[in-house]
């Protein structure tokens, strides 16, 4: 079979990166081993925020007088999860597939691997194999897989990872989460507010990640929610019998000597992190070792000549989110479809051009989608100055009118990272219910290069949460 561009892996990345080569029209085939749409649509982005969001309903009503009356009964557990269950379509693909093919995309289901250059190999489950040349370029976009810590007695366990936990059926009576990342708090508050008694067990900090103060938040959050939060706690082993799964745990430093404690729980989770999926694809058979794989602004492969070969989203594991890669595909999708037409010649292109994703580098937003959230783009203070950027923290609580009317009592903390010297904002994070929302005024902020005493023109709508911007750049001094 003879194409332009193969795909591998149609998740939301690599259904991406076909549109743009199809639009641009190259002849694109887009393989999928299992559903079209991958994790985020059915075991991850998709579940995981419906899990979440009636949970933040109810408590977002309970916050504010005269609302908080008419809260009078508990969470529908069995509605939530059948919303849940539209929300991934109930595991069909169905409509996936349908836009594949408007969108002017072959699909072929099955396995691949690159066999050579610009060579794939697909294999169907009935056992056979085609072979697939790609005239102009093959797109690595097979995602991750969940990384198990190496704990003794987990693989005798009978444990959740993400997949099971946003898919399941039932809430357990008590669930144990390993893992304090943005899946384990994430998981953990879902889990506790549909009426799990949930214990997190943390090897270092909540959300390491992200800085202190907003960590703190999230970690008031959940354990007003009931949740067992235990922080710098190492997992020494687990167990399962009759009785649930038991978890033996010390304090991470255990200078003291503490003895070993137990938790137990009817399910554990573990989400301790993914790493790019990147085994039994071939990578060998071209001369690349998949751990050292590089790629540039563009996707395209370090080291492999003629420059055919491109990974993107979570494959490369440059920033491990559904928005981030998609924009990757588009990157990478345009430089494809503008290679084949000799409008742009191969290596990196121009930083901030439509065949770059330069904003990889440093204005990634996230969100942290617990009650409160946590919302953040580009640098945090500390990767700031250790660029050598002359930075200055500015930060406050989130006190304003805005704020105020949103919710009684309403808690949240905000900072933007300034450059001293160019006077533009490097990074922002809000933290506290509902900032997820003003995460984008920040990222254009961040990517625009907004100079500050622009900024100061850009007003805030009265009275919104926003508002905090007004406060954040007086406190600046402007
Ligand atoms: C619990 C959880 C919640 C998350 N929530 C969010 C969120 O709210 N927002 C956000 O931005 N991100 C979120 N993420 C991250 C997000 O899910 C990923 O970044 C995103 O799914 C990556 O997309 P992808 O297309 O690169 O990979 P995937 O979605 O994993 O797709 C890769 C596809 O490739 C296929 N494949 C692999 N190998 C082959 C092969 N050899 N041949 C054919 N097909 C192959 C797979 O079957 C899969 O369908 C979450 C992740 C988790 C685990
Ligand atoms: N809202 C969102 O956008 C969202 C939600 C969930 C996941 N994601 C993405 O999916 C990816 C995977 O999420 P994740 O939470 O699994 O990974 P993560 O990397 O965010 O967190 C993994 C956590 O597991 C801990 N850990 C690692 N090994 C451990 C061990 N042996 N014992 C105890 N703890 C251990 C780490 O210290 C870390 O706290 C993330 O990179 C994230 O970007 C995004």
């Amino acid at each position: 079979m003879q194409v332009d561009v193969v795909v591998i892996g149609a998740g939301a990345v690599g259904e991406n990166v076909a549109e743009r080569t199809a639009r641009g029209g190259l002849k694109t085939v887009l393989i999928e081993k299992a559903l079209v749409g991958g994790e985020c649509s059915y075991w991850a982005c998709m579940p995981s925020k419906a899990l979440l969001r009636p949970g933040t309903a109810v408590n977002a009503a309970r916050s504010i007088d005269g609302a908080r009356q008419a809260v009078t009964g508990s969470l529908d557990v069995d509605a939530v999860l059948q919303r849940r269950d539209g929300f991934t379509s109930h595991w069909d693909d169905k409509s996936q597939v349908e836009w594949v093919h408007g969108a002017g995309i072959e699909l072929l289901r099955g396995a691949a691997r690159l066999t050579g250059e610009r060579m794939v190999e697909l294999a169907t489950e009935d056992g056979t194999t085609t072979s697939i040349e790609a005239g102009h370029a093959v797109v690595v976009a097979t995602g991750s897989v969940p990384t198990i810590p190496p704990i003794q007695g987990l693989d005798s366990v009978d444990f959740w990872g993400t997949r099971e936990a946003t898919a399941s059926q039932e809430i357990p009576r008590s669930l144990l989460v390993l893992g304090g990342g943005v899946s384990g708090a994430e998981l953990a508050q879902a889990y506790a507010r549909l009426g799990a008694a949930v214990t997190l067990v943390v090897r270092g900090d909540l959300l390491a990640s992200y800085p202190e103060p907003a960590r703190r938040l999230v970690e008031a959050g959940l354990r007003e929610d009931g949740i067992d939060v235990r922080l710098h706690t190492t997992t020494q082993k687990a167990a399962q019998d009759d009785s649930g799964i038991h978890l033996t745990l010390t304090p991470t430093n255990n200078d003291g000597g503490a003895a070993p404690s137990i938790v137990s729980g009817t399910k554990l989770l573990v989400s301790t992190g993914r790493h790019p999926a990147l085994t039994d694809l071939g990578f060998e058979d071209v001369g690349i070792v998949p751990e050292d794989l590089e790629t540039n602004s563009s996707g395209q492969v370090a080291g492999v000549e003629g420059g055919w070969l491109y990974a993107v989203g979570d494959a490369v594991g440059k920033a491990l989110l559904t928005h981030q890669g998609k924009y990757e595909a588009r990157a990478a999708g345009e430089a494809i479809a503008a290679r084949a037409a000799g409008d742009l010649d191969g290596g990196t292109p121009e930083p901030w051009s439509r065949f770059a994703a330069t904003a990889d580098e440093a204005a990634v937003p996230s969100v942290v989608f617990t009650d409160p959230e946590v919302a953040m783009v580009g640098l945090t203070l500390e990767r700031a100055r250790e660029g050598g950027a002359n930075a200055k923290g500015v930060e406050l609580p989130i006190a304003v009118a805005g704020s105020a009317l949103h919710a009684d009592g309403y808690d949240g903390w905000a900072q933007l990272v300034v450059d001293e010297d160019r006077q533009v904002i490097l990074g922002a994070t809000f933290a506290g219910p509902d900032v997820s929302e003003l995460l984008h005024a920040a990222t254009i902020a961040v990517v625009g290069q907004v100079p500050l005493d622009r900024l100061w023109h850009a007003v805030p709508a009265y009275p919104t949460i926003s508002e905090v911007w007004l406060r954040l750049l007086e406190e600046y001094g402007l």
